[in-house]
């Protein structure tokens, strides 16, 4: 069964003056991770936050359209429900930090304890939760004393932990810095390879090109294009969205244009690598190949 099927979805915020979402229609497959594409203000966190529940349930405004999420219709939804059911790292870190608890362990457990976990697993699941990103030292300090990145990463951690089989994850790195960002993406593909179905909003366009399987493409409030990365990274309308190539793609087609077109068109260095080696293979004067 689909994950997630929206049909002609439009909204408007309560104070908006024009359609944040606009005739959105799309089908997420579970198991498969997501990337959401797009300029700032394209509408990728409100299409989170439809697919998510909290439009319409806490954000107000005029949602019109079909909006059914594992075969169920988004208003019949118990909103406390639908949290248990999708785990959704927020943009904003400081959104994501409850306030109510003294220490980032606590924080981390808060989710397991409104899920009813018992007590010894609550312990367990946080502990390897804070082990995988590498948290120890931050587990007693009080969140409201972390930094951005640190609470960019204690939000991711809140929501591991409590292993939701569907997970949207809004610009997770946006406040971390590369090694961070690394770590991040290592625990997500993690979360991959144990089967969850991910959307993961991300501007990193080379590490989009690395993790996403299938990637939606937005533009002022539309799905201008859906389809597996592969196809979407190296598409016209990628660009006529605003989205940058990934890097070694963009590269290819700089070649492409000098008349030295590699064979195929990469979107991953790995790719690159193994195009350029067997170019330099073919050709008479290694020099030259390039
Ligand atoms: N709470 C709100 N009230 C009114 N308008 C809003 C609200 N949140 C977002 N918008 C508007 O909706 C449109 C889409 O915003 P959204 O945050 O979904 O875009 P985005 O692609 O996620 O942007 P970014 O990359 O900057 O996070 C923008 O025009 C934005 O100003």
């Amino acid at each position: 069964m689909e994950l997630v099927s929206l049909r002609n979805v439009g909204f408007t915020y309560a104070y908006g003056d024009k359609p944040a979402l606009n005739d959105v229609s799309l089908t997420i497959e579970p198991g498969l991770l997501y990337g959401v594409v797009g300029l700032n203000a394209s509408g990728k966190s409100t299409l989170c936050s439809v697919v998510r529940g909290i439009i319409p349930h806490f954000h107000h405004g005029e949602l019109t359209g079909e909006v059914k999420i594992k075969g169920r219709d988004l208003l019949e939804w118990d909103p406390a429900e639908l949290s248990k059911s999708i785990g959704y790292v927020f943009q904003n870190p400081f959104t994501q930090i409850s306030g109510v608890k003294d220490t980032v362990f606590e924080e981390i457990a808060l989710g397991l304890e409104n899920l009813g976990v018992d007590r010894e697993e609550m312990i367990d699941r946080v502990t390897t939760v804070v082990r995988e990103l590498g948290l120890e030292a931050l587990i007693r300090k009080n969140p409201n004393e972390l930094s951005g990145g640190q609470r960019q990463k204690v939000a991711f951690a809140s929501i591991i932990a409590m292993d939701a089989d569907f997970i949207i994850i809004d610009e997770p790195t946006s406040q971390l810095d590369p090694d961070a960002s690394e770590a991040v993406f290592g625990i997500i593909r993690k979360l991959k390879e144990r089967g969850k179905s991910i959307i993961l909003v991300e501007h990193k366009i080379d590490l989009m090109a690395e993790y996403a399987d299938r990637i939606i493409v937005m533009k002022a409030g539309r799905v201008v294009m859906e389809g597996p990365a592969r196809e979407v990274l190296v598409s016209d309308e990628l660009s006529q969205a605003g989205v940058p190539y990934p890097e070694v793609t963009e590269l290819a087609f700089a070649l492409a244009n000098a008349g030295k077109p590699l064979r195929s068109v990469p979107i991953t260095r790995a790719e690159a690598r193994e195009l350029v080696s067997a170019r330099i293979k073919e050709a008479p004067h290694a020099h030259s190949a390039l």
